[in-house]
């Protein structure tokens, strides 16, 4: 009881400190997932092979605690996704916006994923990636293909980023962590 009462507790609860926030990464294969994960939690540019089953890393991020957890996106493995959806604060879709052949089978599993019971709550968050190669939807582009305006009580959120680059990613993420924020108040 002593324990639940503390100070620390209760006060870092207030300011959002000691609590561990769960974000997944989702979206199809090469979209960026892991470079982004890597990017975010190392500020550096990682080679990575494609993902079978998931990469995990804590980032204290603004006070918070997160923890992401990266899932790998390839047709046989997404639906295992369903597996890490509980207690999922935001969900972070990536695309890759040169895919333009593949960009419907993401706004259907997009769409699919956002249906499910324990992500309702969840904010979501979609980085258009890969906007330094040529020829890559804008975000407005890659927003429309993903029919985002469809999406009603739920807090979302595109931005155009580059992994290579780092551009977009800490914006997305600022994003994200003012919503948590509110949501908790
Ligand atoms: N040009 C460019 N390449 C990128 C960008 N982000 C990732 N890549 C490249 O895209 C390829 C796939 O990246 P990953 O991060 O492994 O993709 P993933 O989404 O984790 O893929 P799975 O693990 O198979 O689901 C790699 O060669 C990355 O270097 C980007 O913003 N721009
Ligand atoms: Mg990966």
């Amino acid at each position: 009881m002593g324990q639940v009462f503390s100070f620390t507790n209760i006060f870092g609860k207030l300011w959002g400190i000691n609590k561990e926030i769960r974000i997944l990464i989702l979206g199809l294969d090469g979209a960026g997932k892991t470079t982004i994960l890597y990017r975010l939690q190392m500020g550096e540019v990682v080679t990575t092979k494609p993902t079978i089953g998931f990469n995990v890393e804590t980032l204290k991020y603004k006070n918070l605690t997160l923890n992401i957890w990266d899932l790998g996106g390839q047709t046989s493995i997404r639906p295992y996704w369903r597996c890490y959806y509980s207690n999922t604060a935001a969900v972070i879709f990536v695309v890759d916006s040169t895919d333009k052949e593949r960009i419907d089978i993401a706004c259907k599993e997009l769409h699919t994923m956002l249906k499910e019971e324990e992500l309702l709550d969840s904010a979501l968050l979609v980085f258009a990636n890969k906007q330094d190669q040529p020829g890559a939807m804008t975000a407005a582009e890659v927003s429309q293909a993903l029919n985002l305006t469809d999406l009603k009580d739920r807090s979302w959120s595109i931005v155009a980023s580059s992994a290579i680059k780092g551009e977009g990613l800490t914006e997305g993420l600022d994003w994200l962590m003012d919503v948590i924020k509110d949501e908790q108040l």
